[in-house]
């Protein structure tokens, strides 16, 4: 590991620690397929982030292995490439002060749902709950540049949901934390299979808004161990 010093270094290894600890959910909860997936956190106190190495396999990513780059995606410390998503996640992390963590994932149902190009309707108390309304779609933007950050703080901006489907490519989530970016990712997963499957029943008819901003003040602010 390329160490960094201080107590900035020490503030990176903890970090790194973390996201690489965080990527155990992705292979967990069946989020990803070899390695089309990755977590990022930012790291506090300086304008840095951690990331997963490029093509690294999941039971292969320990601390040592993830990479530290500027919030311009330029690598700064680590033996390894950085993702090829790294620009994403940086240009959300330089664009939405709030967020602390991004995760990336091809995961199936709302993979499906962005190829076709369709937002997850909010008919579920679950949705409402963490996402606040539907799941939107972003648009498609090719790998590579600012195309997909840009296109995930366009669409996340103003918006409750802390997922967008970018069309044709899949889930993007955002959280204040790298592990409420993890949750957002699988929760996702878990309400798109089942938009999926009760739409292949018939139709679905959203929550009433004013029960959505009901249940979801509630998650937010009152639900689990404050
Ligand atoms: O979607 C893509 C490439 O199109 C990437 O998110 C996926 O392959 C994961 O790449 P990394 O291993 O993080 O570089």
């Amino acid at each position: 590991m390329t160490a960094m010093t201080g107590r900035i270094g020490e503030t990176v290894d903890r970090v790194r620690a973390e996201v690489a600890a965080l990527h155990s959910h992705l292979t967990r909860w069946g989020l990803v397929t070899w390695t089309a997936g990755n977590v990022s956190a930012r790291v506090p106190g300086a304008d840095l982030l951690v990331i997963k190495p490029s093509g690294v396999a999941y039971d292969e990513l320990t601390a040592a292995t993830m990479v530290v780059c500027d919030l311009d995606g330029t690598l700064v410390a680590g033996d390894h490439a950085p993702s090829s998503d790294t620009a994403a996640h940086a240009y959300v992390y330089r664009h939405m002060d709030h967020v602390g963590g991004v995760v990336h994932t091809h995961s199936p149902y709302a993979t499906a749902w962005a190829a076709r190009g369709e937002p997850v309707p909010c008919a579920l108390t679950a949705m409402a709950d963490e996402f606040g309304g539907d799941i939107p779609v972003g648009p498609f933007a090719l790998i590579g540049s600012d195309a997909i950050g840009r296109g995930i703080v366009q669409t996340l901006s103003g918006h409750r949901s802390p997922a967008v489907l970018m069309r044709q490519h899949g889930p993007f989530t955002i959280g204040t934390t790298a592990k409420d970016a993890v949750k957002a990712a699988v929760m996702c997963e878990d309400v798109s299979r089942t938009l999926h499957l009760a739409t292949q029943l018939g139709p679905v008819a959203r929550l009433d808004p004013a029960d959505v901003d009901r249940l979801y003040e509630r998650y937010q602010n009152v639900y689990g161990q404050r």
